[in-house]
């Protein structure tokens, strides 16, 4: 009897060391390559991708599946165990979920109220001139002629313009002297006063955003190549989404590769969904989809970046006019935002002019003020365009977009009392 279970022992210790064997051959090398291409569902092999894709829709919840555990960020997905095979059988390759690429984590912008106050030290090479420039000239026992003729000159080193710096010190001129006495109290208060006019604090400085006739607001942004045009973009999606609203951002910078993926970035960390054409398309029907993509997701307001184009260059400027025509097929575009750079000082006015001729604009973004000490560009921008600066950059940090105040603004420059 014993002698009859030997051969079956054998058999069967046989079989499990050929299922051991099998096992091992199969199962897959870690860091195995994807094969080459991946096909796209709904798109055959060397098909043309369609004019508009949309990407990074609005976070759906996925149906709730019996899920498996979920990986901790750059781990494998942990797989329940399988079943022990019954006698006889191969077991199973034991697969390892390749980790998931992490969701993008939804942000919540800064609220938008007190964003210039908070970023009020990165005027600090402005606030040179401004507050201890101007106010230690002003602060002179005798101030004659040439003292003033040096408070005319750094106004204008600072940007101001040359019409607006002669209003300004005819102004400063009359009532010092009116004055007698000048406290440094009273000549930071005089010295307040005539900027903050000189900015008109009466202009209307807010967004055009809200659903309007059942149908989102539009607003195009445009300018000059590397103003920064798409970094503004994902900033206003923030500040909009900061402020309640909900938005759909349309890449139309079909030109400069990167500006699409980049604006992308910006709106999946505020979940907001991105319409994208191919490199090099019609910049028109994107922003013309991107619309309709607004309509249809029910969003209040719709964003469109453009490519940077210089004043100069014909089929840019008409190009800008065809998206403006092409919008304007669902609804007039509520808003048209230049965005301006503020260390181009002056020579930036001349290429402004020429894009407010060409397509209607309502407001400024003017950026980069952190990175110049003329910060009296605001007062000339107004001036040369009649057009309100609206927000203003003041550094690469996500919010440090700050919707202007022209007090908030003074303040600044003048520096801490
Ligand atoms: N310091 C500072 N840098 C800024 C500010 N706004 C934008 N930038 C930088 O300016 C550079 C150009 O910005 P983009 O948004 O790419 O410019 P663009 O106008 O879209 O460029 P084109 O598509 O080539 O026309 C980037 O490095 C931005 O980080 C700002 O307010 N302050």
């Amino acid at each position: 009897m014993k002698d009859a279970l030997v051969p079956v022992l054998v058999v069967i210790g046989l079989l499990l060391l050929a299922g051991l064997t099998l096992f091992l051959v199969r199962r897959p090398r870690r860091g195995a390559l994807p094969p080459a291409e991946e096909q796209r569902p709904g798109i055959e092999r060397g098909e043309k991708i369609p004019p508009s894709v949309i990407t990074a829709p609005a976070p759906e919840k996925p149906a709730p599946e019996k899920a498996p555990e979920k990986a901790a960020p750059g781990k494998p997905a942990v797989v329940p165990a399988p079943a022990p095979p019954a006698p006889g059988e191969t077991a199973p390759p034991v697969e390892v979920a390749p980790p998931k690429p992490a969701e993008p984590e939804i942000e919540t912008p800064e609220p938008t109220a007190g964003r210039l106050v908070r970023l009020r030290a990165r005027l600090s090479r402005s606030q040179n001139v401004f507050g201890k420039g101007l106010l230690g000239l002003l602060s002179r026992d005798h101030l004659d002629d040439d003292a003033w003729d040096e408070v005319e000159e750094s106004l204008i080193s600072a940007d101001v313009g040359v019409q607006a710096t002669t209003e300004i010190v005819a102004k400063l001129r009359e009532r010092t002297r009116v004055l007698g006495t000048r406290t440094s109290a009273d000549l930071r208060a005089l010295l307040t006063e005539e900027l903050t006019e000189a900015l008109d604090p009466k202009l209307d400085r807010s967004l055009h955003t809200g659903v309007v006739d059942g149908k989102p607001s539009v607003i195009l942004v445009v300018g000059v190549n590397g103003a920064g045009k798409t970094t503004s973009c994902g900033k206003i999606a923030r500040v909009l989404v900061a402020d309640g609203h909900t938005v759909v951002l349309g890449a139309a910078d079909t030109f400069r590769a990167a500006a699409a993926e980049q604006l992308a970035t910006w709106a999946s960390r505020v979940g907001a969904q991105v319409v994208r054409g191919p490199e090099g398309g019609d910049p028109a029907a994107v922003a013309f989809d991107a619309v309709k993509k607004g309509i249809d997701a029910g969003v209040d307001t719709v964003l469109i970046d453009t490519a940077g184009r210089l004043q100069n260059k014909v089929g840019l400027m008409d190009e800008l006019g065809k998206i403006k025509r092409v919008v304007e097929k669902h609804g007039p575009v509520s808003e048209t935002l230049l965005v301006l750079d503020a260390t181009a000082g002056q020579n930036g006015l001349s290429q402004a002019r020429v894009f407010t001729e060409v397509a209607d604009v309502t407001g400024v973004v003017l950026t980069k003020l952190d990175g110049t000490a003329k910060g009296g560009i605001v007062i000339a921008v107004q001036r040369a365009l009649g057009i309100p600066v609206k927000l203003v950059g003041l550094g690469e940090g996500p919010d440090d977009l700050a919707p202007f105040d022209p007090q908030q603004f003074v303040s600044a420059l003048l520096g801490d009392e």
